[in-house]
């Protein structure tokens, strides 16, 4: 038997509305419509599928106020986390967002209208106010009060929503359980106690171990429920969580645990946010809860400190056991003990008996260089996944940039490199001569300062596709100017994976020299005016400020340049 719905039932909006869903979306293509951002969409998604029951939509003032103060909505009923709409104040005179006004709310990924809302009032938020009662400080270090700061329009809206129909998703779909399903596949399973772990991170043996003692000690069975929608910035991504946490399934004992996705916004709220939980996992049916030391912590504030108390989390929760109707599990912080092959609690561990444990700086370390990950900590198949999506540097891509003047020797230089690396083997190499790239991406494009940057774009564009492959990326253009160049980094470091590296290889040789030996005679004609602002001639090259190496083909053979570029691969553990 599945718990209770908190306050009594379950507000699964979509099953409610599922009779007049065509009508609400035929209504929905005249009303005006808002686009929701990423967060307010997963927030939507729990509004109508029940696991924010009891609410029906988006909070009015009287709601937001009272949860702001008191973690209770105007009736009384527990809830601790404010659910608002946000919208600027140009859009509400827009769409003239007065009471009683329908308005669409779309999907930001497809524009599909996916509920009607009917607005109860418009209101202006106190930020300082939530910030400081929900989140503990105005302190920007925390990532909900830099989000309510910088990305939180001016006015909240109000009111209830009419489910069209639920946001749809493309990955992992059959993971994906809304709280009726839960419920459903709990009494099929014929499971009466359900405990429910909730985590933003990858799972290992420890976890594995906590989660099957907590259950044995109930003889309950255990729900996986991991969070997919917006967890903490840097966390691991969901696509590599959720394929650890298929792993993992296959560890549990044979039909003690499931795996459900949760396509929830989690706000690092700590004990607000633990409570929150709590009241999530009983809507979706569960009977017990983990709550972790430091739960939903964000980390540490401005001032360097924590921003709550270890164990406030498990305080607050049990504060309101009774309301929650959710047997609170205190996460147990478990430990290896070589000398008999098995986890144990760490309090329960007898003195001077030898423990071992990993921590997660130490293990994002051994992932980074391929150092061995021993199989008491985790899982074969776990670890195999996290190597594929982090890894070590020796199989992580990079761009070289060759910068320099035209017969500068750079062209030579990066053939010679895309062969010594190919000798090498391992990844994959693409060569991005600067007229190739002419040829094949920028014919259109002439030499202006702007179409310099556009086609320096392009480059990076392409180059931080490859290098997200794993590929070694040598890319050769002139690249005359420094804001250029930059650009080029920031993409391929923003845009290229986790394990993106990038290294300026300025090509220093004289001007003299390039003139001198230029067979083709480019600066020949550039010189007798008929290539108009020839980079050299009549154009500016801005020397780099910051290259990582610098060469000179006067100065240095080709192979010995292709050597100082190799060990500066070498040195940045890329080879
Ligand atoms: N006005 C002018 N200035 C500089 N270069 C010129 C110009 N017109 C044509 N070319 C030839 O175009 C080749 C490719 O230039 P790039 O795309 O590398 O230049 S840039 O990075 O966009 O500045 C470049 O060849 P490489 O230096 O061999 O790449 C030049 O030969």
């Amino acid at each position: 038997m599945a718990n209770t719905p908190h306050g009594g039932i379950l507000k699964d909006l979509v099953a409610r509305d599922e009779k007049i869903s065509a009508e609400l979306k035929e209504e929905s293509h005249s009303l005006p419509g808002i686009v929701l951002t990423e967060r307010q969409l997963c927030d939507l998604e729990l509004i109508t599928n029940g696991g924010f029951s009891p609410l029906e939509g988006f909070m009015n003032e009287r709601d937001y106020t009272s949860v702001v103060e008191t973690l209770r909505l105007a009736d009384g009923a527990l809830f601790p986390i404010p659910i608002t709409l946000d919208v600027s104040r140009e859009t509400v005179e827009r769409l003239s967002m007065v009471p009683g006004a329908r308005i669409t709310l779309r999907d930001p990924r497809d524009d599909e209208p996916l509920a009607i809302f009917t607005v109860e009032d418009v209101y202006t938020p106190d930020r300082v106010k939530e910030a400081i009662n929900v989140y503990g400080a105005d302190d920007p270090a925390h990532p909900s009060v830099s989000y309510l700061r910088n990305r939180v329009q001016d006015l909240y809206i109000g009111g209830k929503v009419q489910a069209i129909q639920p946001p749809s998703h493309f990955d992992y779909v059959a993971l994906r359980y809304t709280p009726s399903e839960l419920r459903s596949h709990f009494k099929k399973l014929s499971w009466r106690k359900v405990v429910a772990f909730q985590t933003r991170n990858p799972m290992h043996r420890a976890h594995r171990e906590l989660t099957v003692r907590a259950a044995r000690q109930r003889q309950a069975n255990v729900l996986i429920h991991p969070v997919v929608g917006l967890t903490k910035p840097g966390d691991v991504d969901h696509y590599t969580r959720v394929r650890v946490y298929e792993a993992i399934m296959a560890k549990y004992p044979n039909g003690m645990g499931h795996l459900a996705l949760l396509p929830l916004a989690m706000r690092m709220a700590g004990p607000r946010e633990a409570v929150w939980h709590a009241i999530i996992r009983k809507n979706y049916g569960a009977t017990h809860f983990i709550v972790g030391r430091d739960h939903a912590g964000p980390g540490k504030n401005s001032q360097g400190k924590d921003f709550y108390g270890p164990y406030d989390a498990q305080d607050l929760v049990t504060q309101y056991h009774d309301e929650l109707q959710i047997e609170m599990v205190p996460f147990q912080q478990m430990t290896y003990l070589p000398s008999t092959d098995e986890y144990q609690p760490v309090d329960e561990v007898p003195k001077g008996v030898q423990t071992l444990d990993i921590s997660g700086t130490e293990l994002r370390r051994r992932l980074r260089t391929g150092a061995p990950i021993p199989d008491w900590f985790s899982y074969d198949a776990v670890v195999k996944v996290l190597r594929e999506s982090y890894p070590p540097r020796n199989k992580q891509g990079f761009v070289l940039l060759l910068t320099g003047l035209h017969n500068s020797g750079k062209d030579n230089i990066a053939k010679a490199l895309q062969v010594t690396l190919n000798q090498q083997g391992g990844r994959s190499v693409s060569l991005l001569l600067g007229e190739t790239v002419r040829q094949e991406l920028s014919s259109e494009l002439g030499f202006s300062a702007e179409d310099r940057h556009l086609n320096a774009q392009r480059i990076a564009f392409v180059a931080a596709e490859l290098t997200r492959a794993g590929a070694a990326v040598i890319a050769a253009p002139i690249a005359p100017h420094e804001r250029s160049r930059e650009a080029v980094k920031d993409i391929v470091l923003q845009s290229g994976g986790a394990g993106a590296n990038f290294f300026l290889v300025h090509v220093a040789t004289p001007l003299a020299h390039c003139e001198k030996s230029d067979r083709r005679g480019l600066y020949a004609k550039a010189r007798r005016g008929e290539i108009k602002g020839f980079t050299g001639v009549d154009d500016v090259y801005e020397t780099p400020e910051k290259a990582d190496i610098t060469v000179d083909v006067t100065k240095q053979s080709i192979s010995e340049i292709v050597h100082s570029i190799l060990l500066l691969l070498e040195t940045n553990a890329l080879l």
